[in-house]
């Protein structure tokens, strides 16, 4: 099965968590894309969507659902969004699309994170994927060598610039066994917005599509 048709699979196993009339969490990502096409055909009609990025947000109104600034809700019952990796314990490395700082603000006010990956996501260890760091542009060599001195090889992410006007920085090489401690460690350096471990708030539910259907986690 191509890995189009896995993610159409799962976006479409992701509308069972949907509450038609309330405003829903939506993500960033091709897998993302999926599920806003899976929802257009559903016929679901919500209140409205806090959306992770530009990319999403652009996609929900074109499919006539109305964009509700996060500023106005104090919390969403429902949040779904991809992941570029998916550990054991449902950490996840996210970001491989630079949406990571908006998409965890909106996941910290979510209740339940639905997570949709394929299965060429799942790994045992997170890090064989690069994690992205989003870094203000002042503190991008500073933070560069404090990243490589943990061990990772880091590239500035070349003609990106996130939502939020910063670098992403990926890096590669790390064997990531304590997400929760790396995640709070990279959070805490001054110059760092965020970083795309998910990991002190992880997804509640992972569906996972395989060749012999969904799996839920
Ligand atoms: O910044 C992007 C997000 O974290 C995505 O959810 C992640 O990169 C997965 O994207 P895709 O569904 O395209 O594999």
């Amino acid at each position: 099965m191509d890995a189009l048709t896995l993610k159409k699979m799962v976006a479409k196993a992701a509308l069972q968590y949907v509450q038609p009339g309330t405003v829903l969490g939506v993500g960033t990502g091709s897998t993302v894309d999926c599920f806003i096409d899976a929802l257009a055909d559903s016929g679901i009609q919500l209140k409205g969507a806090v959306s992770s990025s530009i990319r999403s947000e652009k996609k929900l109104r074109e499919i006539g659902v109305s964009i509700v600034d996060m500023n106005d809700v104090e919390s969403l019952s429902v949040y779904v969004d991809g992941a570029d990796e998916v550990d054991p314990a449902n950490c996840l490395i996210k970001g491989g699309g630079g949406a990571n700082t908006r998409e965890k603000i909106v996941a910290d006010i979510s209740e339940k994170f639905v997570c949709i990956a394929d299965q060429s996501k799942l790994v045992q260890v997170l890090g064989a994927f690069p994690l992205p760091v989003e870094v203000l542009p002042m503190a991008c060599n500073a933070i560069a060598r404090k990243l490589e001195a943990l061990g990772g090889q880091v590239k500035p992410r070349e003609g990106f610039t996130t939502d939020n006007g910063n670098i992403i920085l990926d890096v590669a090489g790390l064997r990531i066994t304590d997400p929760v401690s790396l995640e709070k460690e990279i959070n805490h350096w001054p110059g760092v917005v965020t970083n795309g471990l998910f990991a002190i708030r992880k997804a509640d539910v992972v569906l996972i599509a395989t060749a012999e259907g969904i799996k839920t986690r």
